[in-house]
């Protein structure tokens, strides 16, 4: 999953992105455009929100199917003409080839498996074995097909809502409201003192794994006061500094979006209070134990008495970029250590 971090949004956009983009707001607000644009589209295919993946020699790929290809398969497995009305818009090609995602959930999955010799694959494992562009690319997708699946009626009326061609949006046309898709703020903070940094574990996490702190902004709060009660309703201490990182889409459990920033904490108030509704371990890291876990995964942590050895979430996490930067930080001063 891609990172946008401060210094990578203030490059502009580039002329082609720009057109890019206006043709993608066309079609999400032109339906009979739109409709014409599905017949000469891509397909990216999902069941039950499982995004299909091939392998091809040691590579994942997600195989994007036309139009024709995917009316051969449906017709094949006794789908409707409606299938295309499911499918929402996910992006375009430079070329502007428009890529839409599908979700087959209805159909046997076993059968469009072999037909198309590959396999929907749970998106947990999908996002880490596809290339980067791929995973961004996947993420999002989910995340609109799963909040087309979940916002099926008006929440004031009960009554059925209808997506527009692009699927941007669902409208009630009982009582006249607009929905259009949401992901729920979260903040990331890696809190350190100077010299450490502070890492926790929940229960359901893999084990050996810890990351940053993290949490849901409450509504009607800042991202500022949401790291401050975050840190403090998780491990009781006040944070003195806080410097944004970057952001990320991160489709779990549901589409976050995830606000990563470092924070500093200082002076006689190091004694982590860690709240064990929330947490199951806190503690502080030096740089040399952050920098061992760093070259540890899930495999090679595992000791021979069957205990883990502390690691860190992949790279596709925002959480990766934040431990990695303060190890740069702490490398690159290290008169800073207090
Ligand atoms: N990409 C990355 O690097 C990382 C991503 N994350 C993600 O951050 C998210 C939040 O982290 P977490 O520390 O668990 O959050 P919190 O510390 O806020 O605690 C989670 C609890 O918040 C409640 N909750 C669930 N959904 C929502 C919501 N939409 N709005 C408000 N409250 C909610 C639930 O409690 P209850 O059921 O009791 O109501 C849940 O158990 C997770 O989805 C996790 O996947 C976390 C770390 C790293
Ligand atoms: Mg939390």
């Amino acid at each position: 999953l891609s990172h946008r971090s401060a210094a990578c949004c203030s490059r502009m956009f580039s002329w082609m992105e720009a057109i890019t983009t206006a043709y993608l707001n066309k079609l999400k607000e032109d339906d009979s455009l739109c409709r014409q644009a599905q017949t000469s589209g891509t397909f990216y295919l999902f069941h039950n929100l499982s995004p299909f993946l091939r392998k091809v020699g040691k590579k994942y790929l997600i195989p994007q199917l036309s139009a024709a290809e995917m009316k051969r398969i449906l017709e094949k497995f006794k789908e409707t003409e409606q299938w295309i009305e499911k499918s929402v818009l996910i992006g375009c090609s430079d070329e502007h080839v428009p890529h839409f995602a599908l979700d087959l959930g209805a159909s046997e999955k076993s059968v469009i498996e072999a037909e198309l010799k590959g396999s929907f694959t749970d998106l947990r494992k999908a996002l880490f074995v596809v290339d980067e562009k791929d995973s961004t690319l996947l993420a999002s997708a989910q995340a609109l097909l799963r909040w087309h699946d979940s916002h099926q009626y008006c929440s004031k009326t009960g009554q059925p809502t209808q997506k527009n061609i692009a699927g941007s949006k669902r409208v009630c046309h009982a009582s006249g409201i607009t929905y259009y898709p949401q992901a729920s703020p979260v903040v990331i903070i890696l809190v350190s003192d100077g010299s450490r940094c502070l890492l926790a574990r929940q229960p359901s996490f893999p084990e050996g794994m810890f990351t940053a702190l993290s949490g849901f902004c409450d509504l009607g709060e800042a991202v500022e006061e949401a790291a401050r009660r975050e840190v403090a309703e998780e491990v009781g201490l006040e944070v003195e500094s806080l410097r944004y990182s970057a952001s990320q889409h991160w489709p779990f459990p549901s589409s976050c979006l995830m606000i990563a920033c470092h924070a500093l904490v200082r002076g006689q108030q190091l004694k982590i209070s860690m709240n064990s509704l929330e947490l199951e371990e806190a503690r502080w890291f030096s740089l040399e134990e952050i920098v061992d876990g760093l070259k540890r995964g899930p495999k090679s942590a595992k000791q021979d008495n069957g205990s883990f050895l502390p690691w860190f979430p992949p790279k596709q996490a925002v959480a990766h970029q934040l431990i990695n930067e303060w190890v740069k930080q702490q490398t690159s001063q290290p008169t800073q250590v207090q």
